[in-house]
């Protein structure tokens, strides 16, 4: 058992009433006093922000991202947790999961519930994810929510109110957590971390646009007019559009912009079946297929991918990187 860091960012677990609705105002030491502490863990706080994750930025999430280099640069840290609104959770999991180049683990949780809920799952979600923090090695960052563990890459949130708010409908836990300990069932296979960008470094446009019936290419030529140097593009089924988009797709491609292909569809990888328009010839277009990452965390592979290099064949190399998961995790 050891020592563990929780940074604490905001979100339903830190959010009271103001009047109108909720939102996220109470520092991480209020947070920290829902929780049991598991026994022989000790606990430091840091306090990075306190906002509701629907405004987290990709500022945000480098800040978070360099707190956690400097945290885990004292060798007496055996883990850290991140308290983090649920909406943007999985982006932000995987933003670090991609950069994270250390064996202790980061675990973010959450909560469905509000700080002073008498009903509320964030104490024992906070609970959890301190256990695991403070126990496991070669995982990664992690998600712990509802007494489970996932890995950061391919979760999502599934349910908007509910308990149980994350999963990965494309695979399966990594471990259960209880007050019995962590059960591990599987490592998760990670690529090579990316390297982290600096501080400074200028923050890239990457827009998401969706398909959908009677779509034409307005929005995604839009975006591409906007100045994003990324697109992800939510087809319908595998990964489908209409000629129409894959000219658009092909025009913005040959211009240096990284356009990624993932679906709206919630389970199941994209996969080159259809043509006239459909993700056979997105691909030929130059769209990169994001296998079974959804829309969120596709967006942060291309953010990961631009905030790589500047040039755009290189930057279509960090994003095929950044997909091909499998360094196999060392077993402990
Ligand atoms: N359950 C939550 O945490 C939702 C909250 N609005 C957030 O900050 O993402």
């Amino acid at each position: 058992m050891g020592q563990v860091v929780v940074i604490s960012t905001g979100g339903t677990i830190a959010s009271r009433w103001q009047g109108s609705g909720y939102a996220a105002d109470a520092a991480g030491g209020d947070v920290l006093a829902t929780a049991a502490v598991p026994e022989g863990v000790s606990v430091r706080v840091v306090d990075l922000m306190s906002v509701n994750s629907a405004r987290i930025t990709t500022a945000h999430q480098i800040a978070l991202l360099r707190t956690v280099r400097e945290v885990l640069a004292d060798p007496a840290v055996d883990g850290i947790v991140v308290t983090h609104g649920t909406d943007t959770l999985e982006e932000s999991a995987f933003f670090l999961d991609l950069h994270h180049d250390d064996p202790r683990p980061v675990v973010l949780t959450g909560a469905q519930r509000p700080l002073e809920d008498p009903e509320g799952d964030g104490p024992r979600n906070l609970h959890d994810a301190l256990l695991t923090a403070a126990t496991v090695r070669d995982l990664g960052v992690l998600v712990v929510f509802d007494g489970q563990a996932h890995a950061a890459r391919g979760t999502v949130k599934v349910q908007t109110l509910a308990a149980d708010a994350f999963a990965d409908p494309s695979g399966t836990p990594v471990a259960d957590v209880s007050a019995d300990g962590v059960r591990i069932h599987h490592r998760p296979a990670r690529p090579a971390p990316l390297p982290v960008p600096s501080a400074d470094a200028p923050l890239p446009r990457i827009d998401v646009v969706m398909h959908h019936c009677d779509a034409d290419p307005t929005l995604f030529e839009a975006a591409v007019a906007a100045g994003a140097q990324g697109i992800v593009l939510v087809a319908t089924g595998a990964g489908n559009a209409t000629p129409e988009i894959c000219a658009a797709v092909e025009a913005a491609v040959s211009r240096g912009v990284l356009v990624a292909l993932t679906t709206r569809v919630s389970t199941g990888p994209v996969a080159e079946i259809y043509t006239h328009g459909g993700a056979v010839d997105l691909a030929a277009a130059g769209a990169v297929l994001t296998g079974t990452l959804r829309a969120g965390q596709a967006r942060i592979a291309v953010l990961s991918a631009a905030l790589a290099t500047t040039d755009p064949a290189g930057r279509v190399d960090a994003l095929r990187h950044a997909l091909a998961a499998p360094v196999p995790a060392a077993s402990h």
